[in-house]
């Protein structure tokens, strides 16, 4: 439950996080000590446990038998948790399932029946469970979750991720026009009342949001009439809370919010023009913005969630990352799993990698990302995206410990080969070490996760 006591922490060992967009940090021998909030208290490189214990302790007030003591062995690293920009949890049951479909069609063949049947209370806890201790074992320790436009299913995803420890942004999704009658809004007054009911529920849950917190959620503007963009805007400017929405994924789709909205200068006026851009909305895909559009967003500081495995799979093209980073707009990276066939982020940092050489063979080198901005966009950058660039993203005193310790196959160790992929010689440097893990990674490599402190999953050995 929110607000649980996590009992106090040492944790010993490397630590890995970005100093920057383009430069990684690596603390050996570091201990690191997290109070019963889950908060970081004191890092300090190059301490054993008995030096900590005999210099830390006192300072804190703690004594050894209060802390429990976590040592990353040899060669295994502590890295931020991963952060989830976009990812609808009402999909996660068609991650895979797409076929040759792009958008709109995708749209109609799986997502909304998919959606619509998670009105069944019992499917929508088997589904939501699923998806939560999946990305959990992922290292996604915080998501910016879809639900669906059932309030019941909504308010129970919230209720899962505070009962598994997932810190989630959970968005009763708002669709009122052109979808299918068995799948859509009664009205914008209603669409309206739901999203308050799901904001309610969770300040009955999370009062203080330490973990779960309401996102409006208009699902993109061809599915939301003017008057309902308008309502959720208001609300908005009433409550201050995130909004997420998708942006320019699929030229048909950008073609028909011009049919819909011929008296709006372009999508992102769509989303200005009704009070729902600015500094706390998250834009999934912004796959193909003109530079007006860029600079429309940069301007009221709205933030942009890339969606490179989704981006490639429904077909929708290749976002121009660095042109959005070198214009200063807050970057970070989204499964949008089922859009995107992969629950995992360390797959989103592949894709974007990869897309930014695709990218790159027509604008030139400098469109390539590195892994050390990747992995910077699946933390920091993703933390900034989501407001909470204060309290996660990296490990500095003050921050909370929401971070998964990675372990890579050592060749000369007793693992069985199938135990983990990555295999390390021993010679290999530590920015070598993150690139392999990086390309060859997958959930065996993620040994534990904590969120706020807490311990949410960890590979029994
Ligand atoms: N990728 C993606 N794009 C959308 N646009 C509107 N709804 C969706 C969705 O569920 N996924
Ligand atoms: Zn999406």
């Amino acid at each position: 439950m929110a607000g649980q006591t996590t009992g106090r922490h040492l944790f010993l060992g490397t630590l890995v996080h970005s100093k920057s967009l383009s430069e990684l940090e690596f603390l050996q021998n570091t201990a690191v000590c997290v109070d019963d909030k889950g908060i970081i208290v004191a890092i300090w490189p190059n301490y054993d446990q008995i030096r900590a214990e005999k210099s830390l302790y006192p300072r804190l007030g703690w004594s050894r038998g209060d802390v429990t003591v976590t040592r990353a062995k040899e060669g295994e690293f502590f890295f931020p948790g991963f952060i989830d920009t976009h990812i609808h949890a009402s999909q996660y049951p068609n991650a895979g399932i797409f076929g040759k479909t792009t958008l709109l069609d995708w749209l109609n063949t799986y997502t909304f029946p998919m959606e619509s049947s998670l009105s069944s209370i019992e499917k929508a806890k088997t589904v939501y469970t699923r998806c939560i201790q999946r990305t959990l074992s992922h290292g996604t320790t915080t998501a910016s979750y879809y639900a669906t436009i059932s309030v019941p299913s909504t308010n129970l995803l919230a209720d899962l991720c505070l009962s598994f420890g997932q810190r989630a942004f959970i968005g009763r999704c708002c669709m009122d026009t052109l979808s299918p009658d068995f799948y859509r809004d009664e009205s914008p007054a209603s669409a309206l009342a739901d999203t308050r009911a799901t904001i309610s529920h969770i300040a009955e849950i999370d009062p203080s949001n330490t973990l779960v917190t309401p996102i409006i959620t208009p699902r993109f503007a061809p599915s939301c009439s003017s008057e309902l963009m308008h309502n959720l805007g208001a609300l908005q400017k009433e409550t201050g809370l995130p909004v997420q929405t998708h942006i320019s994924e699929n030229t048909n789709e950008i073609k028909l919010v011009g049919q819909l909205f011929p008296d709006h200068m372009s999508y992102t006026h769509v989303y200005d023009d009704h009070g729902l851009l600015g500094p706390k909305t998250i834009l999934a895909h912004a796959v193909h913005l003109s530079d007006e559009e860029v600079d429309l967003i940069k301007k009221r500081k709205g933030k942009i969630s890339h969606c490179p495995a989704s981006n490639s799979a429904i077909t929708s093209g290749t976002a121009k990352v660095r042109k959005l980073l070198e214009k200063g707009i807050e970057v970070g990276l989204g499964t949008d799993m089922s859009g995107g066939y992969s629950p995992s982020i360390l797959e989103a940092i592949r894709q974007a990698l990869l897309v930014s050489r695709h990218v790159a063979m027509e604008g030139g080198d400098e469109c390539k990302l590195s892994v050390e901005e990747a992995l910077y966009l699946s933390t920091r950058g993703g933390a900034s995206v989501v407001g909470l660039e204060q309290t996660i993203g990296g490990f500095e005193v003050g921050k909370e410990w929401d971070a998964q310790l990675i372990g890579l196959n050592q060749v000369d160790s007793d693992e069985s080969i199938n135990a983990r992929p990555v295999d390390v010689f021993g010679w290999e440097s530590w920015p070598e070490r993150l690139a392999k893990w990086v390309f060859n990674g997958d959930d065996r490599n993620t040994l534990a996760v904590w969120v706020k402190g807490r311990l949410v999953h960890e590979v029994k050995s």
